[in-house]
Order: C-alpha cells, then sequence, then structure tokens
C-alpha cells in the first residue's frame, strides 16, 4: 500500500509565548529556546530519514524562521517554499498583545479558555484604525476586505485555511511531492480537525505544542490512516498541557 507522508510542525516558541501574551497576527520574532527548538526538530526529521520537495508556511516569521531551521537541518535551504497568509495563526483581535494570565485575573479562566478554545467565539475585535488592524499592513495588502480580519475564532480560520489545504496543499501531495508545512498552533488545529473530521466539541481539548514534527500517513485514496509526533512522547504530552495550562490565572 503506498503510504504518503505529511509533517506539520508549529513553529518554535516566540518572544511572545515565552511573555505569555495572546499573539495571533503580530508578528513575534522566535526566542532564543525557539530556535533551538525549530533546531532540535530538523535535526530530528533528519535522523529519521525525512526529505520534502516542497514546503509551505505562513507570511509571519516565527514560522518562516522555523522553517529555515529545519531546512538548513535537512540540509535543503534551497527547497521552494509557499508563503500563505491563510496559513497564519488565528487572529485574536484585541486581545492581541495582552498578557493571556493577567487576562484570566481580570475576566476569569473560563472566559478565556472560551476566547483561546471556543469554536465559534471570537475575541474582541480591532477597530479598523487600530494599528494592529491587518489592513495597514503591507503583506496583506492582496487581501479582499472580507478577507482582512479584525479577529477571529477556530470557525473562521478554518474557512480560510481549508481552501489553501484542498486547493494548493492536497494537489501537491496526490502528485506524489514530499510536503511540510511549518505553521500556527490554532492554524494546525484548523487543518487536523478538517483532515481527522475532529467534532466542534473535541477539537477544544487538542494543543499542538511548539517545534515537535506531527507526521500524517495517508493511504492511496487520501484518507488519513495514522498520525504522530515525533520525539519524546513524555516531553511532547507535557509542553502540550502547558500550551493549555497558559490562560491560567496567576
Ligand atoms: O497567542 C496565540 O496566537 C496562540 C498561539 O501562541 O495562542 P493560544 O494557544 O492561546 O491560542
Amino acid at each position: 500500500m503506498a503510504v504518503t507522508k505529511l509533517v506539520l510542525v508549529r513553529h518554535g516558541e516566540s518572544e511572545w509565548n515565552n511573555e505569555n501574551r495572546f499573539t495571533g497576527w503580530y508578528d513575534a520574532e522566535l526566542s532564543e529556546k525557539g530556535r533551538g527548538e525549530a533546531k532540535a526538530a530538523g535535526e530530528l526529521l533528519k535522523k529519521e530519514g525525512y526529505t520534502f520537495d516542497f514546503a509551505y508556511t505562513s507570511v509571519l516569521k516565527r514560522a518562516i524562521h522555523t522553517l529555515w531551521n529545519i531546512l538548513d537541518q535537512v540540509d535543503r535551504p534551497w527547497l521552494p517554499v509557499e508563503k500563505s497568509w491563510r496559513l497564519n495563526e488565528r487572529h485574536y483581535g484585541a486581545l492581541q498583545g495582552l498578557n493571556k494570565s493577567e487576562t484570566a485575573a481580570k475576566y476569569g479562566e473560563d472566559q478565556v479558555k472560551q476566547w483561546r478554545r471556543g469554536f465559534e467565539v471570537t475575541p474582541p475585535a480591532l477597530d479598523r484604525d487600530d494599528p494592529r488592524f491587518p489592513g495597514h499592513d503591507p503583506r496583506y495588502a492582496n487581501l479582499t476586505a472580507e478577507q482582512l480580519p479584525t479577529t477571529e475564532s477556530l470557525a473562521l480560520t478554518i474557512k480560510r485555511v481549508v481552501p489553501y489545504w484542498e486547493e494548493t496543499i492536497l494537489p501537491r501531495l496526490k502528485k506524489g511531492e514530499k510536503v511540510i508545512i511549518a505553521a500556527h498552533g490554532n492554524s494546525l488545529r484548523a487543518l487536523v480537525k478538517h483532515i481527522d473530521g475532529i467534532s466542534d466539541d473535541d477539537i477544544i481539548g487538542l494543543n499542538i505544542p511548539t517545534g515537535a514534527p506531527l507526521v500524517y500517513e495517508f493511504d492511496e485514496n487520501f484518507k488519513p490512516v495514522k498520525h504522530y509526533y515525533l520525539g519524546n512522547a513524555e516531553e511532547i504530552a507535557a509542553r502540550a498541557a502547558a500550551v493549555a495550562n497558559q490562560g491560567k490565572g496567576k
């Protein structure tokens, strides 16, 4: 049976992950620890014999620089890369920049959990004249007014991630190319929800750790047959739990 493998990786820890701030479309750089995680992910992929023909990432540097570190490690810095806003983190609206624990202390942990993980819950929206509104950023100059978010739920994130998967990434896998996607906690949650058919309720409990390669295997009909993280399972579970706990009050 022909098996197609796809590698997904969330960027390494960013400076705003480290400061525990809602990040969304803010263009935070990788922290030193995050660069180490990205390098380690690349070393692991190399050790396990993974090679790639094509890479996808977002237009945010924490994901782009994670991909660069990985491609360096697997000795494929020349690989073609397509960057798309559709793989960006979900937009966190007016929460962007706020500390998650302080926000939980102010509004309650339940409210923060709803904002972070409620499937259709949108955080408070930005005003379009807010400097954080992506319409002011030249990298989004080609987006239509409807595509420019002032806030996004996971449900809205799925609406821009899944067409990109269906129209761009999946056809490349079907051609037999080996693909890696470096993206973000919630754009990857959107993608795996779609691939695995995870329910709106069950997706709430899924947290993706930084810098851990997640391998999806598909059969010849491109049905997902299994998925697994590369690396130490206990450490990865602890890192996923730490992501869930970022929304606890101090
Ligand atoms: O702040 C964010 O943009 C995301 C990812 O870091 O956070 P959360 O896990 O709270 O959705």
